[in-house]
């Protein structure tokens, strides 16, 4: 019945003996299916997959993946079947889809199968499980469901699958950090390691040291040779965070490691070689430094090779209330929820300091309120005073650095704890911290 209804839909007939052994060379979950959605070859990753019965020739691909009755344009997703259909190209989307181990990101390559007269016979569904990432809460997991975050993950996944160098480009707090790992995990180095290297404020010799290591008596102190970071991290993944920091006369010194793989240990003779893909960070705009003669061009080439922003919490404010319930849920504070009216005000925030702002301003808001139920008047007054103001046509927009400076210079004359106590409060470590009091000439009392 499936060959003969393949045989009707184009001339000249395509075999489905042909498909079916396309779809089963697949390691990948894969169905073949006509444009009015129905399956017509199936493989047994796809079956695997989605826990439900496939019967060829008639189940439609939504009612599989989504356990839906209608295609997935009808509940406001794109169709990447439609976008198909009308582009006669493949296309990719990410989806959330109904497997038999729950809801997971699903990402979709959809391509058309056209034969030599320039048919189209059908389309090929290809799917890649996303496991670092979630729509609902779910622990070690990126959480949001919102396009900016979707078309986020669609990139992730794409750049996991290379060893293209990735620079991810995005406010402080917006998760960039998170997603490099996640690039690690979803490649195929990820059993080997993830190495973070932050930038900012190495010194020369530090930064040499601490990349490259050092040979026994290269410098006092240095009592026995030490491997450095590149080396450790051989066939994994290295994530220079805040690169932007790096002084120019280290660019040249990365450059040159980056373009031969090869480096010096500090005091050795001997040139070493490191197998490493390259993934960057950084909240500020490179090529406005490359502009100003503060980073060299050469190496912003080197190592933009797949450029991501990551979109700031304000431009995916649709993820608030499921992050909100996220660091809840797997916080101390179970028993608390936010009303629908904080919830709100949290949605209309600026967040300029992004999701780790919004964990901090969680936090503060339990220790505020008095009940389990979170009212707006129990918001930190950063959130309450700015928000009131929102809507004042002539209100003055703040940099983010004047927001973070002034933030951090009312905790420095009120904060009474410990560095440590504090970082912790803003969900930094205590380094990052330092780094930020350090750039706004801050200190703690
Ligand atoms: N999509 C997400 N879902 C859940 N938690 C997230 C998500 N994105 C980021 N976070 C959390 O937000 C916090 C900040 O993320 P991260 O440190 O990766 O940001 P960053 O952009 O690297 O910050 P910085 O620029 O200051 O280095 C972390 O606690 C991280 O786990």
């Amino acid at each position: 019945m499936s060959i003969m209804t393949i045989m009707t839909i184009k001339e000249p007939s395509l075999n489905i003996t042909v498909i079916q052994s396309m779809i089963n060379a697949i390691d990948k979950p894969a169905i073949f299916i006509t444009p009015d959605y129905v399956i017509q070859a199936v493989n047994q990753a796809y079956k695997e997959t989605y826990k439900s019965k496939v019967v060829v020739g008639k189940s439609k691909c939504h009612e599989i993946s989504h356990k839906n009755p209608k295609p997935c344009d009808k509940y406001g997703e794109d169709c990447p079947l439609q976008q198909c259909i009308s582009s006669k190209r493949a296309v990719s989307v990410v989806h959330v889809h109904a497997t038999g181990e729950g809801k997971s990101y699903c990402d979709i390559l959809m391509k058309p199968i056209i034969d030599e007269d320039g048919n189209t016979l059908g389309f090929l569904e290809i799917l890649d499980k996303i496991n670092y990432a979630s729509s609902e809460s779910e622990k070690g997991k990126m959480i949001g469901s919102s396009s900016a975050f979707k078309s986020m993950l669609n990139k992730i996944n794409r750049a996991a699958q290379s060893k293209i160098a990735v620079l991810l480009q995005g406010e402080t707090g917006s998760g960039k950090e998170l997603v490099a790992q996640a690039i690690h995990d979803a490649s195929p180095r990820n059993e080997k390691p993830f190495v973070v290297i932050e930038c900012t404020g190495l010194s020369e010799s530090l930064f040499e040291s601490e990349l490259f290591g050092y040979e026994k008596g290269a410098f006092t102190g240095a009592i026995n040779s030490k491997k450095g970071l590149i080396e450790v991290a051989n066939s994994g993944t290295v994530f220079f965070d805040e690169i932007g920091d790096v002084p120019l006369n280290m660019q040249v010194k990365l450059l040159r490691l980056l373009e031969t793989q090869s480096f010096r240990a500090v005091g050795g003779l001997k040139q070493k070689r490191s197998d490493f893909r390259l993934v960057c960070a950084t909240h500020k705009n490179l090529l406005d430094l490359v502009e100003k003669g503060e980073f060299r061009q050469d190496l912003y080439y080197r190592i933009a090779g797949f450029p991501i922003m990551l979109p700031s919490l304000k431009e995916r404010a649709k993820d608030i209330p499921e992050l909100v319930r996220h660091f809840l849920k797997h916080s101390e504070h179970q028993n608390k929820k936010f009303s629908e009216n904080a919830l709100d005000k949290l949605c209309g925030y600026a967040f300029p300091g992004n999701i780790r702002e919004l964990i901090s301003i969680i936090e503060q808001s339990v220790l505020l309120a008095n009940e389990d139920i979170i009212h707006a008047n129990d918001l930190p007054d950063v959130v309450r005073q700015l928000t009131d103001t929102s809507n004042s046509a002539d209100e003055k927009i703040h940099s983010l650095d004047e927001v973070e400076r002034t933030y951090l210079t009312k905790l420095c004359n009120e904060f009474t704890g410990t560095p440590d106590e504090l970082a912790s409060l803003l969900n930094v470590s205590t380094r990052t911290l330092y780094r930020k009091l350090h750039r706004f000439g801050l200190k703690l009392a």
